[in-house]
Order: C-alpha cells, then structure tokens, then sequence
C-alpha cells in the first residue's frame, strides 16, 4: 500500500514536474505556447480521422452516392494535409519555445551550483556526479519539450482511434490494454538506462575533464613539457569506452525490454484485425468498416511506437526535474540561513571560539579546536606549511562553509544568525585561486562591487588602493580594453597581472568588515610582496579605523608578514603560535625557526 501510495506520489510529482515545463513555455511566450499546443494537437488528432473519413469514403463508394464520396474525399485530404505539415509548422513555434525554456532551466543550474552562500555542497562527489548528468540533459530539453506536446496529441489521437474501432466492434475496445504492456516497459526500459547514466557519471566527468585539459590553453604548456598527449588520449578514451559499455549494456537491456512490449501490441492488432475481417465475410460488417479497422489499427501501431518512444523522453524529462530538485537539496545549507544584520562597524571583532571543521569529501579534520580572537581594526596575518588549515579557516571566515562544530561570532553575534548574503556583501577577498574575469577592464575589476561595475573612478580609485594601476596603464584602450581570450582582440595578461587586478577588484568595496588576503601575491617576488603588505596594512590601519575591519593576510613567507599586528602560526589544523613578530622571534618556536631559515634563504 504504502509502495502504491509512494508511486503514485512520484507519478504525481514527475507530472507536475512536466507541465511545469509547459507552464515556463507559457510564461515565456503565451502566443506562441498555444500555437505550438493546437498544431501539435490537431496534427496528431487528424490520423484517425482520416481512418473515419475513408471509412465514410468507401461506404459511400459502394452505395453509389457520389456526393458522400466527394465530402469524404475533401475531408481524407483535409486531414492527411494536416497531418503531414502541422507538426512541422508546430516545430517552428516551439523551436524558439525550447531555446527559451534551455536558458531559464540553464539559469536555475547556475543557481543551484553557485546560489548559496554556502560551497559546501562543490565537495559532494555525489553532487559532482548529479550535475555532470545535468549539464548535458538541459540541453535535452528541447527533446523534452516536443514529447510533451506530441503526448497531448497523442493522447488525443488515441482517445478517437479507440472511439472509431470501439464503433466497429466493442471488443476492440480491449486494444488499449494491448498498448499496456509496451507502455509499461518502455517506462520500465528508460529507469534502466538512465540508472546507467547516474552509474557511468564518474567516468564521464573524468573523460570531460581531459577532454577540457586537452582543449584549454591553460594546460597546453605542461601537457606539451610532460609529453602527455597519447597518455591523455588513452585514458580519455579509457574512460569514455568505460562510460559508453556501462550505457550500451542499458540500452541492450532496454531495447529487449521494449520488443516484448511491442510484441504483445502486434498479437493484438493483428488478432483485431482477423476479428473484424471474419465478420465482414460473414456479411456483418462493412466494407468501410474493414478499411477503417486496417487503417485505424495500423495507426494504433504507429501511436503506440510513438507513445513508447514519447514515454521515454518524458521519463528522461522527469529524471532531469528530479536531478535538479536533488542538486537542490543537496546545495540546500543544513540549517536555515540566519537573518541578522552585521553591525555598521565592528566594535569588538571576529571571535573564532573552538572551532573545528571537516570537508565532506574528506574523512580527516581540516581545522581542530581552533580558537582565536581578531580584534577590531587589526591587521592578523596567517601563515603555516601547505595543508595546515589557513585556507580553510579563511573560508570558515567567510561563511563559504560552516563549522562541524565551535562559533564564529562577529561582535558577539553568531555568523550563523547573520543572513549570509548580508555578511558577503561586507568581505573584500581575494582568494588564492582567483577568477579571470574575461571582460573589459573596467568590469574586470569593477565586479568586486557590482554597482559601480563601470564606474572608472571608483575602479581608477581601487587600482590604486591595489598598486595595479600600471597595469590598467599599459594596455591599449586604458580601462576600455577587453581581456582574455574571449575576445578576438582582448588582452592577455600575465599571472602576476590578473592577481593584481584581482587585487584591484578586492578593493572596490569600501565599507568591508573583514578584507581577506589569501595568498594575493603568489606570483609576485618575496620583497614585492612584503612592500604591498606593509602598504596594506598601513591603509588598512587608516582606512579601517571608521569601520573596525579585520584585514586577514595569508602566505607562506614568514618574512612578508611582520608588519602585521597579530600573527597565527597554523600547524596540522591547529593554532600553534600567536602574536606580534617580536613576541614570537623572542619565544623561539616554530615561527621563529622558520622566519630565520627563510630569512637566510633569500639573502643567500
Ligand atoms: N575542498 C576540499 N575537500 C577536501 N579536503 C580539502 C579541501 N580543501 C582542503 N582540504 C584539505 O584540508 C586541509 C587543509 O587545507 P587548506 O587548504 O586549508 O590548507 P592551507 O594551509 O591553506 O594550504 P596551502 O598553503 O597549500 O594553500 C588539507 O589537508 C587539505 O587536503
């Protein structure tokens, strides 16, 4: 019961699920949604009754009435016009429909993968797999879209044919249970392969992966150095036969599946067929009644073939909706968003209070019982081996993940009661791992504060605030200048340029609580990097001053980083050291170690 019930349920929701398809159609595009429905319809409607016309046709013919013949010819062509070119003219109406419908569902993944102020969810192998399957079935949803809309013909075709057989002789009313069957396994064919799809992801997701390194200039230099070209194409390959066997044995499975349905039609119809033929011999029906019985149950056959194929991309449609509803949930954050709203300045500042936190992906700890205190208006640097934590404490900061357990609170209020999208909009960040925003230049560093995502002076100001202005200063066109490949005529920049425009781009926000460094000058030289970090500090000092800001420096050059007021040694997940750089040089730990074998290292 509870089985049926849970069925039905899923029958329900997988339904509402596709109409809401038609539903975005109509909300795009009235006119056009209604066009396409009554084409599609009347086009599918007008097979059977074709079969009545001809039926009416020869009856006719045999009586001697010429008049009747004429009516019902008109009618035979009328119908098979309509059959022949309204689906066509239907395809024109939703072909559009369909691009439209790919954009809002494209629109809804974009959402989904990167909405939430919360990235917890980019770590689940499980929503890596669910949207590898997503990304390619939105685009199937123009298939979609046409199997909606030839099912409502289809149902309404078959309705008629039935009524026109069921005319003839009740027991061909039975023929549609005859259609069960090859329903039933067709939906039964479609779980099998898209069990396949959702299995063969991983291998798939590896094989575009390559594919993506093999056709992206970013990776051609090393691909070329290491010589990986037919390591590449092997394992490319590898994986896609691997993806591509576990699909073909579904799609084997599926087509067996679908014969047996179908087999069980054709038994019918041709049982069908003899019955009515038997009793036109026997002078009790007919000879239209023969014509409209061979005609309409041939097109029974060619209905049901369609319904088969129809119920599969509507399936397909339904496991698309059901993906999307999935990678919702699991992007949904674990516990509701908070709704406060960070004070105007910090007064106290940023309280880390026993905070440990794991990735999902992961089973080891990647902060453990990390406590600290930043206060208002201070320049905190952290640094630490690769992997000891200062990326992930960072993200923790900037509530991209929750902890496991412990508090992060922001003047005493628990991030976790702010609204997060409240608490983005007051972080500056520049992360390791920045975005080159492929757009002209002003945008490029305009988008670290939308609003003025083209204002020169305002990006002209935060430039400067990054010391990149030399950088905006020897492209062509100034600010104007579109970046990146993306452009026939774009600029391309070096690593350490992008980084300093990232850099510009952190600085667009001028009322920040918390500016976060992680790493922003990797790709710049020790010295270089300690000139602009005592700059930042300095600025931060003055500027921070009105609204009590935390500026967080990350790097792993323990000479770069005096200048800061506090400094966090990371080791292993854990805070080992804090405090000034003369409190630690003095105390003769870690820091102090490693301060003095880098220091000797660059002046060698
Ligand atoms: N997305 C992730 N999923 C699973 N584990 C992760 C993820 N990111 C980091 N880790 C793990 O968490 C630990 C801490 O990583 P984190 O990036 O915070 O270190 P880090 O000190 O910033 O290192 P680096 O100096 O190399 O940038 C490491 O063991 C790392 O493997």
């Amino acid at each position: 019961m509870t089985g049926a019930r849970r069925l039905l349920g899923a029958w329900r929701r997988g339904t509402a699920d596709t109409l809401e398809l038609l539903v975005t159609c109509y909300r795009q595009d009235r006119g056009r949604t209604l066009v396409a429905l009554a084409l599609m319809v009347a086009g599918t409607v007008a097979a059977p009754l074709t079969a009545l016309a001809l039926r009416a046709m020869t009856d006719a013919a045999v009586d001697g009435a010429a008049g009747r013949v004429v009516v019902a010819a008109v009618v035979v062509a009328a119908a098979g016009i309509a059959t022949l070119t309204f689906a066509h003219f239907a395809h024109i109406a939703y072909f559009e429909l369909a691009e439209l419908d790919v954009l809002a569902y494209e629109a809804r993944f974009m959402t989904i993968s990167n909405g939430s102020a919360s990235m917890a969810h980019h770590d689940s192998p499980r929503f890596a797999d669910t949207l590898t399957v997503l990304e390619r079935e939105i685009q199937r949803l123009r298939v979609g879209l046409q199997a909606l809309l030839t099912a409502m013909g289809l149902a309404g075709a078959l309705i008629l044919t039935f009524v026109a057989l069921g005319t003839v002789d009740p027991w061909l009313f039975l023929l549609p249970l005859a259609a069960l069957p090859a329903l039933v396994l067709g939906g039964a064919a479609e779980r099998v392969v898209d069990r396949a799809r959702g299995e063969s992801a991983p291998s798939t997701r590896g094989a575009r992966h390559l594919y993506r390194l093999a056709t992206t200039a970013s990776a051609s230099k090393e691909l070329r150095v290491l010589r990986l070209r037919d390591e590449m194409r092997t394992r490319h390959s590898a994986l896609w036969s691997d993806a591509t066997a576990t699909l073909h044995r579904a799609q084997v499975r599926g087509a067996l599946l679908r014969l047996l349905g179908q087999l069980a039609f054709v038994a019918a119809y041709v049982a069908a067929v003899l019955i009515v033929v038997r009793a036109a011999l026997a002078g009790e029906r007919s000879a239209g009644d023969v014509v409209l019985v061979v005609v309409a149950a041939a097109q029974v056959n060619l209905q049901v073939t369609a319904a088969v194929t129809v119920g599969q991309d509507l399936a397909r449609l339904r496991s698309t909706f059901r993906r999307m509803r999935e990678a919702e949930e699991q992007a949904a954050p674990p516990t509701p968003d908070g709704t406060g709203t960070p004070p105007a300045r910090l007064t106290r500042g940023i309280e880390v209070d026993r905070v440990t936190f794991g990735y999902d992906s992961s089973p080891d700890l990647a902060l453990r019982d990390v406590s600290l205190s930043l206060p208002a208006g201070a320049t905190v640097a952290i640094v630490g081996e690769n992997g000891s934590g200062k990326s992930s404490l960072v993200k923790i900061l900037c509530g991209l993940y929750e902890p496991t357990s412990g508090t992060v609170r922001v003047d005493a209020v628990d991030l976790r009661d702010l609204a997060p999208h409240a608490w983005s909009a007051r972080l500056a960040a520049c992360f390791q791992d920045f975005v080159r925003f492929e757009l002209p230049a002003v945008q490029a560093v305009g988008v670290g504060d939308v609003r003025h995502v083209d204002d020169e002076v305002r990006v002209g100001a935060a430039l400067a605030r990054a010391d990149a202005q030399d950088v905006v200063d020897q492209l062509e066109d100034g600010l104007r200048t579109p970046l990146g490949k993306t452009y026939a005529d774009g600029a391309e920049l070096s690593g350490g340029q992008w980084q300093r425009l990232a850099l510009g781009r952190t600085f667009m926000r001028e009322d920040p609580l918390l500016v976060v460094l992680d790493e922003p000058t990797s790709a710049l030289d020790a010295e270089t990097e300690y000139a602009l970090f005592t700059r930042y500090a300095e600025h931060a000092r003055r500027t921070h001053h009105a609204t009590g800001a935390v500026t967080v420096l990350v790097s792993h050059r323990f000479t770069t980083v005096r200048m800061a007021d506090l400094i966090v040694v990371m080791a292993d997940g854990r805070v080992h050291e804090v405090g000034s750089h003369d409190e630690l040089v003095a105390s003769g730990g870690l820091y102090s170690q490693l301060h003095h074998i880098q220091a000797a290292a660059y002046r060698s």
